[in-house]
This record gives structure tokens, C-alpha cells and sequence, in this order.
């Protein structure tokens, strides 16, 4: 079975998994089962009406008890998408820092050989299934580990270039043999990793640090990045880097941001004033309103009446500084400008990335210095 992750296929159908868009940050992974219904509190969409349409495809149904449309979209997955989707069992990492990492530690499906730990919940591991030659990820939760395993076996990742195995990376290293080890790896005897690129997202890196030397490639530069949200571990991690070997160590931080482009409506001082002018006219007549109620000898309910059936004041005109009555954007009766405007949560786990790399044999390079 190849991975529905690395594939692209045109129509929806049976026994798929599917990504259904029903707002940009609310994505929901389904089977398409020809029996089954996917609901919504706006409504519910049979799959039997997605099979057989083309991926990307807007599907709509009247909501109930109104006139109006609801509609979702029936998406492919891709590592992007299923990191929106996926079932939290840990935190994770989100795109905007997965992206960066394998683009700086340049991965790639024809070389890249990667060793990850922990997998927690298997985000960054469907982004490096997709992305390298060969994936060697390490979990030493058990349920976790179970939980990944039976994941990536849905989606068709184990067997294509996936091998998850359950092991304390940093009590027993990252040597994998069959035989030994719980794991997800078909090769009998002990497995050559010949790891180029390692990424670990674990709570304690600096302990796992001088067990790399056993399984990663000696005839060519190996990239490492650890990922960890305190500055005192990226610290720890510094010195083992040191004490074991790695070079060219930086420490980044992403903060991602997305950017909404709008229309604010133009606001002048002319308006300004006359909001408080109208303010303060209205202030006043209510006052005197009240002021000459409270001399008839009416009662507090009478009062209360009266100004139920007429208002003490006109009703507002439209106020451009507060909520007022609804203005589309963009209405041609008011001046707008173009603006940006920050989102302000941002899905992005923000950690410390810490980058190395390492050269275990130079001798070729000497060789040819000769
Ligand atoms: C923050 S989660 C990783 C999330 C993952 N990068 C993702 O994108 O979904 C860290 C994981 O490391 C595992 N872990 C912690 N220490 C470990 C160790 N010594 N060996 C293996 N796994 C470990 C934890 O159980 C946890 O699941």
C-alpha cells in the first residue's frame, strides 16, 4: 500500500482518508465510507454524495431550519494539512518551523536518511515521510508508540519508508535489530541507519547527543537540529554538542505570522467631532428629558413606559468609531484604505532550533588536499 500522503489522486473514494475544510482553523480527517455521515452542527454531509467527485470539491446543503447553504471541501491529505487535523496526544510541531528545518538541513526523498525522537504525535513524521529517502523514528511512550504505529500503518507509511520503534533514545541510543527491539522494521539483524539528517524533539537532547555517533553516515556532513522551548536546554544541549563533536552550531527562533489583507474605512477628524458633538447633544436632552419626568409626579413604571414607546433620543446615525449599525467593507459610500492586519493567535509552537553539523570522516577530503 503506498501512503495517500505522498500520492495525488484525482477522485474521492471509498475507504479514502480525507480531509474535510470546514473553516481555516477547524479541519477534520475522515474514512469516506459509503454508510457513514460526516456531521456538522450546520448540517450533515453523507460521504456517499463526496465519492466519485474530484478532489478540492465544495460540497453544499441546505442548514437547517433556514434558507441558507453550508458547505465543506473534501481535501487530499498532505503533511500540512493533517498537522492542522491530527489527533494531539503531545505537542507537536507546526509548519511554519517543520518547513524551515528540513529546508535548512536540505531534505530530500533521493538522499535524505532521518533519524527522529520522540514521535510524539506524529506531525513532523508525516512531513519527513513525505520529504526523505527513509524515516527512523523513536518513541518511548508505549501507548504513543502503539497509537503512531497503527497511524502510520493506515496511512500507508510503514510500508513505504517509515520504521517506528519503541526505545529511551536517550538510555539505549538509536541502534535498531529486529530481532531485539519492538519495532516496525521488516530488515532482520541489526539495521544500518546511516542517518544524515537527525531531528530531536525530546525533553532532554543532550542525553541522546553522543549516542548519534553510532548510527549516523560517516562519509558525508550530517545536519542536526534539536528542538526545545527553553533557552536553559538549549544550553545543556550547547555543551554536549561541543563534548561530541559538532560544528557550525546556531540557535534560531521562528515566529510565524500570517498577515490579513483588508479595508479600513477612513475616519476623519471632522468625524471625530461630530461623534462627540452628538454625544453631548444627546446627553443633554436626555437629562432634561428625565429632569421634567421626575417633576410631573409621574411614577418610576410610568417613566419606564414612556420611554419605552419613545425612545429618549432619535436612534444613532451610523457611528464610525464604535459598532454601529453594519457597514459592508468596502461600501462605495465610504472612504477605505488598504490594510494589513496580524493574526493574532498563531499556530505555531515556538521553540528554540538548535543546528549542527558534523563530518565523522574527512579522509577523502585530506586525500584529495594531497
Ligand atoms: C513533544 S513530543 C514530539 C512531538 C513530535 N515532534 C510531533 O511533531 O508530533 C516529544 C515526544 O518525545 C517522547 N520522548 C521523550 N523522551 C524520550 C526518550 N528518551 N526516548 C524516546 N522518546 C522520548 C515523548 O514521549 C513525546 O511523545
Amino acid at each position: 500500500m503506498s501512503s495517500c500522503f505522498s500520492e495525488y489522486k484525482d477522485t474521492i473514494q471509498e475507504g479514502d482518508l480525507a480531509l474535510i475544510w470546514i473553516s481555516r482553523d477547524n479541519t477534520k480527517a475522515i474514512t469516506i465510507d459509503s454508510k457513514e455521515t460526516f456531521n456538522t452542527r450546520y448540517g450533515s454531509f453523507p460521504h456517499k454524495d463526496m465519492i466519485g467527485r474530484k478532489y478540492g470539491s465544495q460540497i453544499a446543503i441546505r442548514t437547517k431550519n433556514t434558507n441558507k447553504f453550508a458547505f465543506i471541501h473534501v481535501l487530499q491529505p498532505t503533511p500540512e494539512l493533517w498537522t492542522l487535523s491530527l489527533p494531539h496526544r503531545t505537542q507537536i510541531v507546526y509548519t511554519p518551523d517543520s518547513s524551515y528545518i528540513m529546508e535548512r538541513l536540505n531534505c530530500n526523498p533521493n538522499t535524505s536518511r532521518v533519524i527522529e525522537a520522540g514521535t510524539g504525535s506524529g506531525s513532523f513524521s508525516h512531513a519527513f515521510a513525505r520529504s526523505s529517502k527513509r524515516l527512523f523514528t523513536f518513541e518511548f511512550h508505549k501507548i504513543r508508540f502503539e497509537q503512531a504505529m497503527k497511524e502510520f500503518q493506515e496511512h500507508g507509511l510503514l510500508d513505504d519508508n517509515v520504521t517506528i520503534t519503541h526505545r529511551d533514545v536517550c538510555e539505549n541510543g538509536f541502534t535498531i535489530n529486529k530481532e531485539r527491539d519492538v519495532t516496525s522494521c521488516q530488515e532482520p539483524g541489526d539495521v544500518q541507519l546511516n542517518a544524515n539528517l537527525i531531528f530531536l524533539d525530546l525533553p532532554a537532547p543532550w542525553d541522546a547527543i553522543h549516542h548519534l555517533d553510532k548510527v549516523i553516515a560517516k562519509d558525508e556532513k550530517v545536519g542536526l537540529c534539536c528542538f526545545s522551548p527553553c533557552i536553559e536546554q538549549v544550553d545543556k544541549t550547547l555543551e554536549s554538542l561541543e563534548r561530541n563533536g559538532w560544528t557550525n552550531v546556531e540557535m534560531v527562533e521562528i515566529q510565524g505570522r500570517q498577515y490579513e489583507s483588508r479595508r479600513q474605512m477612513v475616519r476623519t477628524l471632522d468625524d471625530a467631532l461630530g461623534r462627540l458633538r452628538d454625544i453631548k447633544r444627546r446627553k443633554i436632552e436626555g437629562m432634561e428629558r428625565r429632569k421634567r419626568q421626575l417633576e410631573s409626579s409621574m411614577t418610576e413604571g410610568e417613566i419606564k413606559n414612556e420611554n419605552e414607546k419613545q425612545p429618549l433620543t432619535e436612534k444613532s446615525e451610523f457611528n464610525p468609531f464604535g459598532k454601529g449599525s453594519r457597514i459592508k467593507e468596502g461600501d462605495p459610500n465610504y472612504k477605505w484604505k488598504q490594510v494589513t492586519k496580524i493574526e493574532s493567535e498563531i499556530k505555531s509552537h515556538t521553540s528554540y532550533l538548535t543546528f549542527a553539523f558534523k563530518i565523522v570522516d574527512k579522509s577523502r577530503k585530506e586525500v584529495a588536499k594531497k
